[in-house]
């Protein structure tokens, strides 16, 4: 909305400068084919032009407009942003567009407008690029040292390279009522490995008769939508230049999962114990003694084994989970010789908060670098948990195709976070995924299509809606 505010000032100005063709430049770049990163922003001498031909976009909103919040008599600023504090020293606050003060003792349009607005001369301005924060439509004057001292504050933890385990085919489908044809799987398997994802969880050889205690559907539900793991893992087994994992519940599922052509198998066990219970038929603690047993045969065939956790935050029968039962399971299973650890937030009710309270926990106990994170998207809180986990150190993350997915458990519960929104947000933020975001998309629309319905991915829905518009000009 800024943007396209101040997109329309600049161009009904009379005698456009250069300063607005580099800005009109930097907006017909801003597409949404790509996701704008540290690295798009504009030199920052284009956005100090930008400001002095745009006295509006640097003026305060409404009431605050003259010597309201912004501008100010004085040294100190009513709004919830302090304005005294130099960026350099600050360090107790969480959003990189903090304004901060400076005293202005050269003229322009923007200064005198200063000038005739605040005795003591003073500006405001924001040390990022406002356009990600349209509300604040102050000055965005920003300068290279503060775009520097934003990356490393705030991205420093982040890694260059993030590891996407694909699971859609198997946590996604999982939850399809109707049962999938076995060669559509087989086929959104080779299109998921032909995008790049190194990993791509395949199916899952757990009892096809088992009917979980479900919550809230009523016991109508089992899992024969995987009754076709075999088949399905015999088509796929040999695709090149991905990893196909598949889920086993105890040494029946191991045994049948290798001889399909598995190489690579994950347990899955619970912080929950009333979910272990419905999900698995045991408690925590048998399950461990069962993972025990698959990861000991595992070892034997040097299969390696990937664990997950599940219920990492909160469980829909006993509510929070504390963080100390999820490290302790977490750890159990690392030791067992899991070779990495997905948290799972099943039921996604995680926010930034509760995660990093659950991951300083499990950290505490198991290396970073041997954890991945796994996140629902019920409440929309998948994006910024992943997030803050890649600020703690985390580089794994699960995703699934065009979000698809539910949870049996939880009436309402989404899918996984979409992939197509983990790509964007990764490409933004310049991490490398080693996944081509069209080829994925494409998937998803596969996928998409044969379920009948629109993609649960925003990026995918947003990217369509590009293409669509542009074909038709
Ligand atoms: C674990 C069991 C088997 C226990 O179920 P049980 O009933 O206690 O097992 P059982 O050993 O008593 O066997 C009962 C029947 O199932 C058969 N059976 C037994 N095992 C298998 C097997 N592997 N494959 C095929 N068949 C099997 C077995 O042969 C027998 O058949 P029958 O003699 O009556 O004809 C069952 O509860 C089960 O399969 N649960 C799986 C549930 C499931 O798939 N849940 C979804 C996983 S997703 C998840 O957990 C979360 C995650 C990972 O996505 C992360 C997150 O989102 O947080």
């Amino acid at each position: 909305m800024f943007l396209q505010k101040l997109y329309t000032r600049l161009n009904n100005m009379e005698n456009p400068s250069k300063a607005c063709n580099s800005f009109r430049l930097l907006f017909t770049m801003s597409s949404l084919e790509e996701p704008l990163g540290f690295d798009k922003l504009p030199s920052m001498s284009t956005i100090d032009r930008i400001q002095r031909f745009s006295a509006g976009a640097c003026r305060p909103r409404g009431d605050d407009m003259g010597l309201g919040n912004c501008w100010i008599d004085g040294r100190s600023c009513s709004t919830s942003n302090s304005c005294d504090e130099d960026y350099e020293e600050y360090t107790g606050e969480a959003f990189p567009w903090r304004r901060h003060v400076k005293d202005v003792s050269e003229g322009g349009t923007f200064n005198r407008r200063a000038s005739s607005l605040s005795k003591n001369r003073m500006k405001f301005e924001y040390v990022c690029d406002s356009r990600y924060l349209p509300d604040h439509q102050c000055s965005c004057k920003c300068n290279d040292r503060g775009i520097h001292g934003i990356t490393n504050k705030f991205l420093k933890g982040i890694p260059k390279f993030v590891k996407i385990v694909e699971v859609g085919p198997r946590d996604g489908l999982q939850n399809e009522k109707n049962i999938v044809p076995t060669s559509i799987k087989v086929e959104l398997i080779r299109r998921l490995v032909s995008s790049g994802l190194p990993v791509v969880e395949a199916t899952s050889f757990v009892s096809p008769k088992w009917v979980p205690q479900t919550y809230s559907m009523g016991n109508d539900y089992c899992w024969m939508q995987l009754a076709d793991a075999t088949d399905v893992m015999k088509a796929v087994c040999d695709l090149e230049n991905a990893r196909l994992p598949v889920l086993t519940p105890n040494i029946k599922g191991f045994e049948a999962a290798v001889a399909a052509g598995a190489k690579e198998i994950a347990v899955f066990a619970s912080a929950s114990e009333c979910f272990s219970k419905s999900n698995i038929n045991c408690s925590i603690e048998e399950s461990l003694v069962r993972y025990h047993a698959v990861c000991h045969a595992a070892k034997e065939l040097s299969v390696p084994i990937r664990g997950y956790v599940s219920c990492v935050v909160g469980c829909p029968v006993e509510g929070a989970i504390p963080p100390s039962k999820v490290a302790y399971v977490a750890k159990e299973l690392y030791r067992m010789g899991c070779f990495e650890i997905s948290l799972g937030d099943t039921i996604g009710v995680g926010t930034p908060g509760t995660v990093v309270a659950m991951l300083e926990a499990v950290m505490a106990v198991v290396p970073a670098e041997k954890l991945a994170v796994h996140f629902h998207d019920t409440y929309g809180q998948s994006l910024p948990n992943i997030l803050v986990s890649l600020q703690m150190g985390i580089s794994t993350v699960d995703s699934s195709v065009a979000g698809l997915g539910g949870c049996p458990y939880a009436k309402g519960a989404s899918g996984n976070v979409a992939t197509e929104d983990v790509v964007y947000m990764l490409n933004g933020l310049g991490v490398k995924t080693n996944v081509d975001l069209p080829k994925l998309m494409s998937a998803g629309d596969f996928i998409s299509e044969h379920l009948g319905r629109q993609s649960g991915s925003k990026t995918a829905v947003a990217l369509s809606r590009v293409t669509a518009d542009a074909s038709k000009i």
